[in-house]
């Protein structure tokens, strides 16, 4: 199966079609106020109304409530919702109340932070492994970290997953023949500042991960 790729915090109708026609089969829209990326969700409604269904609308959330949940579906109108620092019981709960597909992020510096992702085991229907960001650090993805691939050899994955944190134009071609991710997620690798999605980077990294 060729892996397929996830271009994340994207905030502009230009750079949303730099993803969709590079192929990406998911774009992620992030609805947390202190990002760089956060969008409102009349942003999130300009920017969602015009997509086809064919691309993959990700919501990424920090631990949220039903409300900002309820209003960012509707605004983005969200395929999936990926879901940060929420516990799996909530994960379940959003899950069953919402009908929509849940991924959860497992931030990983060491091994065993790998465990985490059984706890999601009939509550998540897929885990993002992103690198996890330091103490008291603003978010707690996006911030163009990486994790140890080495991490992964031999781990026996409970769900679907996909691979993140750090990865860009030049490292995820080694990053999917090392890991064997069936799917890969990038927010700052493929940006020119914190926020500013560049459309060239864009397209240079869905062409290295199809290649
Ligand atoms: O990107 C954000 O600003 C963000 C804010 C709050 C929670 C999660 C966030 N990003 C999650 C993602 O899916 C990123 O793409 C992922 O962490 C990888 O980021 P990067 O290492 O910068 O490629």
């Amino acid at each position: 199966m060729p892996t397929t790729a996830k271009i994340c915090g994207l905030t502009t109708p230009e750079t949303i079609g730099a993803a969709i026609r590079g192929g990406s089969s998911h774009i992620g829209l992030v609805f947390f106020p202190p990002s760089p990326r956060h969008l409102d969700f009349d942003r999130a409604a300009g920017l969602a109304a015009p997509l086809p269904d064919s691309v993959t609308r990700v919501g990424v959330f920090v631990d949220p409530d039903d409300a900002m949940l309820d209003r960012a579906i509707a605004a983005g109108r969200l395929h999936t919702l990926q879901l940060h620092k929420t516990a799996p019981a909530r994960v379940a709960a959003i899950a069953g109340r919402t009908g929509l597909e849940c991924w959860s992020a497992v931030a990983v510096r060491t091994r065993a932070d790998l465990d985490e992702a059984r706890h999601f085991i009939g509550a998540a229907t897929r885990i993002l492994y992103d690198a996890k960001t330091p103490p008291g650090a603003a978010l707690p993805g996006g911030m163009g970290l990486r994790f140890d691939w080495n991490l992964l050899d031999g781990f026996r994955h409970p769900l679907p997953w996909a691979l993140s944190g750090g990865l860009d134009p030049v490292n995820v071609a080694e990053a999917i023949a090392r890991t064997g991710a069936p799917l890969v997620d990038v927010s700052s690798g493929v940006e020119r500042a914190p926020g500013v999605k560049d459309m060239d980077k864009i397209a240079a990294f869905l062409q290295a991960t199809q290649a």
